[in-house]
């Protein structure tokens, strides 16, 4: 597996009023990993991913990517640098259709990219806008509306939209949840598939999933980080048992 340290965060912590949402946690993903983020019922999960997506700012602590400090960067500039974050369906236009959801993320990543020479920008949008629709097994749906999607299928093109990105890391939060259990097992081997050219964190709430995806995995509670290792290990760590495994 690569080595390189993709990014890093020291002390993060983001507080709400009196609660510590996120308190002072120490967190490393190299390149090229899967990595679970676990936790029970708001122990801090989605809190962290979206300080490391600039959705929201740290109360204290700082973040790197690439060895670059970025803790200060706005949202749409750490996407520029290759930071995807897909959260739940709110980021879908309903009234688009799919192919033009996902040609919109397309623009936005044509933005900090130079165009290859013989192609034009409008076939480069389209071929890349097809590309991500099929690597999720959307191409046959590229004309259907948004709003009119299953559930299940939304959520694929929630991924699409975060591909057409061509992140370095592709932040997934709970993308299982709401997913058939035939959709779930699609769902693994896109992830699988994803992670041969984006570093991939996922939220996830499906211990089956979980073991069966991730490199490692990271325990949140109540804020802290309490235990990374392989699943194994997490499988195997009392305190992870009691507080997060035990209480399924
Ligand atoms: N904008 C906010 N204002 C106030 N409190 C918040 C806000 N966002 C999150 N919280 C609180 O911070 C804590 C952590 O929430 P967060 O959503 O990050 O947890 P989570 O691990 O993602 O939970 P879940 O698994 O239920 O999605 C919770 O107590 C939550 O109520």
């Amino acid at each position: 597996m690569a080595s390189v340290t993709l990014l890093k965060t020291k002390g993060l912590t983001r507080h709400f009023g009196g609660l510590k949402a996120v308190n002072e946690v120490d967190f490393e993903i190299r390149e090229g990993e899967i990595r679970a983020l676990i936790g029970p019922n708001g122990a801090g999960k989605t809190t962290f991913v979206s300080l490391l997506s600039g959705r929201i700012a740290p109360s204290a602590g700082s973040i790197e990517f690439l060895g670059r400090d970025i803790t200060k960067d706005p949202a749409h500039k750490r996407v520029r640098d290759g930071i995807a974050y897909t959260f739940q369906i709110t980021s879908i236009y309903p009234g688009l259709t799919a192919f033009e959801n996902v040609a919109l993320s397309v623009q936005s990543a044509q933005r900090r990219a130079p165009k290859p020479a013989g192609l034009s920008a409008r076939d480069l949008l389209h071929r890349k806008t097809r590309d991500a629709l099929e690597r999720v097994g959307l191409g046959e749906r590229a004309g259907d509306l948004a709003g009119t999607m299953s559930y299940g299928h939304q959520r694929l093109l929630e991924v699409a939209m975060g591909l057409a990105l061509e992140p370095r890391l592709l932040i997934l939060d709970e993308p299982t949840q709401g997913l058939s259990d035939g959709e779930i097992e699609n769902f693994c081997a896109l992830v699988k598939e994803i992670a041969r050219s984006a570093t991939v964190l996922l939220i996830e709430h499906n211990m089956p999933v979980v073991m069966q995806l991730a490199d490692s995995i990271t325990v949140l509670d109540h804020g802290e980080l309490l235990a990374n290792g392989t699943p194994e290990e997490i499988r195997a760590n009392k305190t992870v048992q009691a507080v997060y495994l035990g209480a399924d």
